[in-house]
């Protein structure tokens, strides 16, 4: 079985962070393993509190990981401060891991910020040059690259912006620009837009995290990289469209085993001509 590792913060109330992660993982058939970076008193509707884990926990939790067990792929969501990405980047750097898909999480839906200011460099700096894959949303890209991004075009150079800190390829999602939601998938050399249907529902929480996670199984169950998000985007939109009314708020997006297993086996069936 092919295993994949978040690195991420806990989302009590279960829809995004290290829980959507390992929930993705799991319905893509590969065995998830969690390093958590932060806890957050977390539901629906907003972030109530955030207590960072100490950074020798942290990287305790990387080294026993990586110590032991063989990591096909590395996904990166929310750090929260300056010290824990320096702290996240020193341990990597370490295990040099062949697939790391980063989704430079900063602001929760609610509008709470899961990545303090001075964080910024770190990231650009330290763990974007490591990425195989980022999967910025718009309001990320905007500070990544300190522009608006409003167009296509925009959205194309921002991607090689990105791209030219080091990602080997880049996802921008379209998904916070009105109209379909369309995300831009750069590899240093072609783009390419993988296209989406809006589905109307508030219930969208961990959609990013969801999206990074399904890229990173496919990437470590073999999937090349525009095979892994064509997939993934797949399943996210799967997910939205079977978002579940949990809670007040935003509620969570569905990692629907059964009809997303079964779609890809009556596919196969259909290319087997059974
Ligand atoms: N209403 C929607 N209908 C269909 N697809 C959507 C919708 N909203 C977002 N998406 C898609 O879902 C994926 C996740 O994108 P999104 O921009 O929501 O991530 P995010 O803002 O990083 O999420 P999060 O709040 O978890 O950080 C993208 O492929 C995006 O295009
Ligand atoms: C822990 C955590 N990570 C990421 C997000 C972004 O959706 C969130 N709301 N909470």
């Amino acid at each position: 079985m092919k295993t994949a590792l978040t690195i991420a913060g806990s989302d009590s109330g279960g829809g995004a962070g290290i829980q959507a992660d390992l929930k993705a993982f799991s319905a893509h058939g590969v065995y998830g393993m969690s390093v958590i970076t932060a806890v957050t008193a977390q539901n629906t509707v907003e972030v109530r509190s955030v207590q960072d884990i100490e950074t020798s926990i942290i990287k305790d939790q990387i080294e026993a990981v990586f110590d032991d067990i063989r990591v096909d792929a590395v996904k990166i969501g929310m750090l929260s401060s300056a010290k824990t990405a320096e702290t996240v980047a020193a341990s990597l750097q370490i295990y040099e891991p062949a697939i790391v898909v980063l989704d430079p999480v900063m602001v929760s839906k609610g509008g709470h910020h899961l990545l303090q200011s001075d964080a910024i460099s770190v990231l650009k700096e330290k763990i974007i040059p490591m990425a195989t894959i980022i999967t910025p949303n718009i309001p990320e890209a905007e500070v990544l690259v300190r522009g608006n991004i409003q167009s296509a075009e925009d959205m194309m150079e921002a991607c090689r912006s990105m791209q030219s800190l080091g990602a080997k390829a880049v996802l921008l999602k379209g998904g916070h620009l009105n109209g379909e939601p369309n995300d831009l998938l750069f590899d240093g050399e072609i783009f390419t837009w993988i296209n989406g249907t809006r589905i109307h529902t508030k219930n969208t929480h961990g959609t990013g995290c969801t999206l990074s996670s399904a890229i990173a199984a496919n990437l470590a169950n073999g999937a090349s990289l525009i095979e892994a998000v064509q997939e993934a985007k797949k399943y996210i939109t799967l997910a939205i469209t079977h978002s579940l009314e949990i809670g007040n708020g935003h509620g969570p997006t569905h990692h629907f085993y059964e009809l997303y297993n079964n779609a890809k086996l009556v596919k196969k069936l259909l290319v087997k001509g059974i």
